[in-house]
Formats: C-alpha cells, structure tokens, sequence
C-alpha cells in the first residue's frame, strides 16, 4: 500500500496552492482543487501563444481516448476544453498507471496569465468530471485502491509551502483531535453544514450554513450578513464597488473569524484576513460575500488555518478539520 505526500507551495497572495505532479514524464506544477473534479494540463495541442511561461504535456506518445473531449468552466467564469488521453501520473510515491490525462486544446485567457500553474489537479468528487461521452476518474478515485486507507489531507500554510497528503493521517501535523462531519449533499463537492460563527471575543451566533471546502477559491467567501457584522468589526472598512470586495487600511487590526463545525469551533487568525494589498496603502479583505453562488466557501483563507481531512473511510464520505 502507498502512503504519498506532496509539497503544495503558494502563489502569491496564496491565490492557490502548486503541487509537483510527473504526467507522462513530464514534471508540472498542478493547482490541486477540491472544488473540481477533472484534471487538465497545458498542452502540445495549443497554440504556443497559450503555453508560453507554461510547463506543457506533450500528448505525442499517448494514448487518445478517441472520441472523447472535456470543457470545463469554473465559478470565477475561466475554464477550459479539449481532448483526453490515458497516461502515466505520479504524485509522491501514488503512480496511478492509466489516469485519464486532459489536455487542453484552449484554456481561458485570465488563466493563462497565471503562468506559475500547469494545470489543475482536481479533488471533488469524480461525479462532476466533465469529460464525455463517459465521465472519468479523479486521481484520487484512480489510487484508492492502493492507499492504506481512503483519504487524503491537506495541510496549506500562510505564505509558506504546505503539503497533500493520501493514503494516511499524519499526527504529527494537527494538535488536539479531529472533529469529522458528513456530507450534506451527494452533490459532488466537499459540502457540509456549519453551525455557527463568532467574530473575534464576540460571542457565538447560532446559524447554519452550507459550507463548500475549495482549495481551488482563494477567498472566505459567507453569508452576507455574517461579512457585514465582521467588516463592522473593522475601523475604517468600505465596501468598494471598484476593488468588487470589502477593503480597509492595510495597518487596520483585524478581528479573528470562527466557524463552528460540528460543534467545535476552528479559528483563522486576523492576519489571514489580510488578504492582498492594492496600492494606497488599502488592502483587499480575505473574507467576502457569497452572494450568487447558493452556498459558502471555504476557501484557502479558511483552510490553511487547519488541518483538514478529506475521507471515504467512513460508510458516509466526511471532512474533518483540526487546530494545528
Ligand atoms: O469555482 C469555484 C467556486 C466558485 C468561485 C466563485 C463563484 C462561484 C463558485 N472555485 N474554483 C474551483 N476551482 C477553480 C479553478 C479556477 C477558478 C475557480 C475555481
């Protein structure tokens, strides 16, 4: 049985999270995303105009899966489509020998800017993959077979590289004990009811609200009237129809943000609500509205303040979170 583990560095900003996958021989640097299913890499079959700065695959000696073809478009509006092919990928120690390898024939332009990332490696559920006519495995889907038990971990850090890691439950990484909830939903992503909140010493606010842990949103994105009384919290915040977020002076001290998950509550400091700075001295906040989308997210800004769980251990799929 394999027990693998991956080095997942930060964009940054921690915008995302690259970790060292080898496709087809070739080393690139895949954004490993709970929020998505399928995974696709830059490749020979774009335009050089797309690849440049870009680690590519090179599809030449692979096998096609012929008559197959994905398109994939994320909640930010970037995506891309193209062809599919079964190839050799390693992540750690995990090979899985035959993973249905997306290579992209176009990738969207505010992504292609993104030239540290090669690709994406996605980590929801395989239900929401989307190549067709038949829909295709995740990587993880494709290992579990040879992990040691089915899960897999992810412990990010603030501006500084953390790690994925499958097939087993470091202790060594987390403090206290693990706090598992299941699913709420068969629907494909890492979702979860929260109980409440609380914002800095402030006292706990019982509400439930559906939670998407996202290692592929950068942002925390909640209830708007869960942002509005944090931003409260906060000397001098505005809410700046140019910036499309909630700002404030970047040397403004900011309260922490308490989510409670079954009934424990996990804590990301103040300083992770920093989440970039725009000039003038005014900063863009880590926590904004999840107005539109139908659900929150957690995003890198909550979950590299835990250690967290992913799990198919149980009868029930569960996330689990853990101080650290
Ligand atoms: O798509 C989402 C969730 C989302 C964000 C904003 C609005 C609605 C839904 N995250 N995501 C997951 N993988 C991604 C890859 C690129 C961009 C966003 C990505």
């Amino acid at each position: 049985t394999v027990a693998a583990s991956v080095a997942a560095s930060p964009e940054l900003s921690d915008v995302s999270y690259l970790c060292p996958v080898t496709v087809g021989g070739k080393t690139l640097n895949l954004n490993f995303d709970t929020g998505s299913a399928d995974l696709w890499v830059y490749s020979n079959l774009q335009p050089s105009s797309q690849r440049s700065g870009h680690a590519y695959y090179n599809s030449n000696n692979a096998n096609l899966m012929a008559g197959y073809s994905w398109d994939i478009t994320y909640g930010d509006g970037s995506g891309a489509s193209g062809k599919v092919f079964a190839d050799k990928v390693v992540v750690g120690s995990a090979t899985a020998t035959s993973q249905a390898v997306e290579a992209a024939t176009s990738v969207s332009s505010d992504m292609i800017s993104d030239i540290e990332s090669d690709g994406i490696l996605g980590l929801a559920f395989s239900s929401v993959n989307t190549v067709s006519p038949n829909q295709q495995k995740n990587f993880f889907d494709t290992v579990k077979p040879q992990l040691a038990t089915p899960v897999f971990t992810a412990d990010l850090k603030k501006g500084a590289p953390g790690s994925y890691d499958f097939g087993y439950i470091d202790s060594a990484k987390y403090t206290g004990s693990i706090t598992y909830v299941n699913l709420s939903t068969t629907g494909g992503f890492w979702q979860f009811s929260a109980g409440g909140y609380a914002i800095g010493s402030g006292s706990k606010v019982s509400k439930t609200y559906s939670c998407v842990a996202d290692t592929g949103t950068s942002l925390l994105l909640l209830p708007s009237d869960v942002v509005n009384a944090y931003y409260k919290q906060v000397k001098g915040a505005v809410y700046s129809n140019y910036q499309g977020g909630w700002v404030f002076s970047c040397n403004t001290k900011l309260p922490t943000f308490t989510a409670i998950i079954g009934s424990k509550p996990f804590i990301v400091p103040g300083t992770y609500m920093n989440y970039a700075n725009l000039g003038n001295n005014m900063c863009f906040g880590g926590m904004q509205a999840d107005t539109g989308i139908g659900f929150s997210i957690l995003g890198d800004v909550f979950l590299k303040s835990q250690f967290v769980v992913f799990s198919q251990a149980a009868a029930k799929p569960q996330i689990g979170f853990a101080a650290k």
